[in-house]
C-alpha cells in the first residue's frame, strides 16, 4: 500500500514536472519564433480611431510652407515640434527611444531594438510643404477640415501623412507595449520641400559619424497606382527601386539695352525665347528599355488583357512600339525619359527700353539611365547658340537602383505587408521615384533606399500633390497607420521569401 502510496505521489509528482516542462518549452518556442503569439493585431479602438484623425487635422493645420531656404515658416516648423510631443507622449517618454532635434527643426528618433544581431532599418517623412495660395481650394489648405470622409489640406498627401502615420503607429504599439526587436530609426526632414540640405543630409551625416549602416529605408515618392494607365483594370502596387536625377539650368542672355525705337534685329528675349523653344520642343531621348521599368512591364504583362500581355511578354520584339505608347501620355513619359520643363522666365525693365538681360530657368529629371554630365551635352547641343549663357544652379545624378530580388529585405518586407494590408492588390513591382526626396542624401548609410507610401492614388490625387485640393480619405489615413503597424511587427519577425517551410 505504502509503496503504491510513494509511487503515486512519485507520479504525480513527475506529471507535474512534464506539465510544467510543455508550459515553458511552449513559452520559450513562442518567444523564439515569435509571430504567432507576440503579434500585437492592427486593430484600433473607435477613440482611437478619432484621435488618430484629429491629430492628422492638427498637423495639418501648422502651416509649415517652405518656399526656400530662407523663406520658410521657422515659427510653424518649431511649433509642429511641440505638436508632436503634444500628440505622441508614449513615444517621447519610452526608455529604449532616443529623440535629437537636428539643425533646430528635423527629428531622429533611434528606436532600441532587444536583438542587437538584427541590423536595423529606417522609416523617412518630411513635414514641410509647398505653398498654397488659397485661390481653387474647395476648403482652405491649412484648414484640415473634414467633408465627406476625406482630411482636406496642403501636406495630406505629401507628406504629413507619413510623419503621422509612422509616430502614430509607433505610439499604438507603445501603448500595447511592444519591444522592437530590430531596432530602427525615422528620420522627420523639416526642408525637403528646398532640398533636405539642413535636415536629411545632417541627419545622414550625423548616422555616419556614429558608423551607422541600415538595411534598407523607405520614403516616401510611390504609391498604389490605380486608373494610371488605360486597360490595367487593377491597382498596382509600386515600391520605387530608383529615383531620378536633377539639374536646374539658368540661361541667359545679355544684350546692349537701348532705344526700342531703332530695334535690333534680335533682342535677348527673342533669342531665350528660341533658345527655351528649342528645349521644350526637342524632349531628351527615349530611354526606354534600361532601367527598372522592364521588370516592372514583365511583372505587369500579366494582368492586361490580350493583344497587350502578348506585346508586354515580348518586349524584344515589341519595344519600339511600347517605347512610343508610354510617351504618349504625360505620366508615363516621365517614366521613359528626362523630363524637361520651362519653369521661369523673367526679361525686361520698361516697355520702351531694349532688354539688357533674360533669363529663364528650365528643371530637368534626370532618367536613371543618364547622367547630369550626358544632360548637359544634349542641352548644349539642341540650344546651339553661343549667346545664350548656361549655368547651373544645382545638379545631381539618379539613385542607384536598389535590389528587389528574393533576398532583398526592403523589398520583400514591403512587398508582404502590401499583401497583408492590400490583399486585393495581387501586383506588386518596382517602379521609379520621378521626383526627389530626402532619400538622396542616405545614399552613405545604406545600398536599399524604397519609395512607397500605403496609399491608393489615382490621376486626380497626382494632380492635387504641390496642386490644389489635396486631400486624403479618413480610411486610407487609418490604412496607412495599420500599414506601418504591421511593417514595424514584420521586420521584428520576418523569416524569409518562403516561411513556415520546416512545418511542412
Ligand atoms: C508601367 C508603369 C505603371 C504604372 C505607372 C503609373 C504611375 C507612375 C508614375 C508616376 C508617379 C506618380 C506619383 C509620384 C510623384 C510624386 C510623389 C510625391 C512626392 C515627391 C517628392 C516631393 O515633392 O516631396
Ligand atoms: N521634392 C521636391 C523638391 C525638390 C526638388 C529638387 C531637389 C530636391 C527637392 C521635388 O521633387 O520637386
Ligand atoms: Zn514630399
Ligand atoms: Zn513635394
Amino acid at each position: 500500500m505504502a509503496r503504491w502510496y510513494v509511487c503515486g505521489l512519485a507520479l504525480a509528482a513527475a506529471e507535474l514536472l512534464l506539465i510544467f516542462a510543455t508550459v515553458f518549452s511552449a513559452k520559450g518556442l513562442r518567444g523564439k519564433e515569435f509571430q504567432g503569439a507576440s503579434r500585437i493585431p492592427s486593430q484600433f479602438s473607435e477613440e482611437e480611431r478619432v484621435a488618430m484623425k484629429e491629430a492628422l487635422k492638427g498637423a495639418i493645420r501648422i502651416p509649415t510652407v517652405s518656399f526656400s531656404h530662407e523663406k520658410s515658416n521657422t515659427t510653424a516648423l518649431a511649433e509642429f515640434g511641440e505638436y508632436i510631443h503634444k500628440v505622441f507622449p508614449t513615444v517621447f517618454s519610452t526608455n529604449f527611444i532616443q529623440h535629437e532635434v537636428v539643425e533646430q527643426y528635423s527629428h531622429l528618433f533611434t528606436v532600441q531594438g532587444s536583438d542587437p544581431s538584427l541590423q536595423p532599418y529606417m522609416l523617412l517623412a518630411h513635414f514641410d510643404v509647398v505653398p498654397a495660395p488659397e485661390e481653387g481650394w474647395e476648403v482652405p489648405p491649412f484648414s484640415g477640415l473634414e467633408r465627406d470622409g476625406f482630411i482636406h489640406g496642403r501636406g495630406t498627401l505629401d507628406n504629413k501623412n507619413s510623419v503621422m502615420a509612422i509616430l502614430q503607429a509607433l505610439e499604438l504599439l507603445l501603448i500595447r507595449n511592444y519591444i522592437p526587436q530590430r531596432s530602427f530609426f525615422i528620420a522627420l526632414g523639416h526642408d525637403e520641400e528646398v532640398s533636405g540640405t539642413r535636415g536629411a543630409l545632417k541627419i545622414s551625416e550625423l548616422l555616419q559619424a556614429r558608423g551607422i549602416q541600415v538595411a534598407f529605408l523607405v520614403d516616401e515618392c510611390s504609391f498604389i497606382f490605380d486608373g494610371f494607365i488605360p486597360n490595367l483594370k487593377k491597382p498596382c502596387a509600386m515600391v520605387s527601386v530608383t529615383e531620378k536625377g536633377a539639374l536646374d539650368l539658368l540661361l541667359q542672355v545679355n544684350m546692349t539695352p537701348g532705344h526700342s525705337s531703332a530695334p535690333p534685329k534680335e533682342t535677348s528675349i527673342g533669342i531665350l525665347a528660341a533658345a527655351v523653344s528649342r528645349l521644350e520642343n526637342t524632349p531628351m531621348p527615349n530611354m526606354f528599355g534600361s532601367g527598372p521599368l522592364k521588370m516592372t512591364l514583365e511583372q505587369l504583362a500579366n494582368e492586361f488583357p490580350f493583344p497587350t500581355n502578348i506585346v508586354l511578354k515580348n518586349l524584344w520584339l515589341f519595344r519600339p512600339l511600347v517605347s512610343r505608347l508610354m510617351e504618349r501620355n504625360y505620366i508615363t513619359n516621365t517614366l521613359v525619359r528626362t523630363t524637361t520643363a520651362l519653369t521661369m522666365f523673367n526679361a525686361g525693365v520698361k516697355v520702351n527700353v531694349i532688354p539688357p538681360v533674360a533669363q529663364a530657368s528650365v528643371n530637368f529629371r534626370i532618367h536613371p539611365a543618364q547622367t547630369v554630365h550626358e544632360v548637359l551635352e544634349l542641352v548644349k547641343n539642341i540650344v546651339a547658340d553661343d549667346r545664350v549663357q548656361l549655368h547651373v544652379l544645382r545638379a545631381f545624378d539618379p539613385l542607384p537602383i536598389s535590389p528587389s530580388d528574393d533576398k532583398a529585405l526592403g523589398y520583400q518586407l514591403l512587398r508582404q505587408t502590401i499583401q497583408s494590408i492590400f490583399p486585393e492588390v495581387d501586383i506588386v513591382a518596382p517602379g521609379i521615384c520621378i521626383a526627389n526626396t530626402d532619400s538622396r542624401h542616405y545614399t552613405n548609410i545604406t545600398a536599399g533606399i524604397y519609395h512607397f507610401n500605403p496609399v491608393y492614388l489615382q490621376p486626380q490625387d497626382f494632380s492635387s500633390i504641390h496642386g490644389i485640393n489635396e486631400k486624403i480619405s479618413v480610411q486610407a489615413y487609418e490604412t496607412q497607420v495599420k500599414f506601418i503597424f504591421e511593417l514595424i511587427q514584420n521586420a521584428d519577425t520576418y523569416t524569409g521569401p518562403v516561411p513556415h517551410v520546416h512545418e511542412l
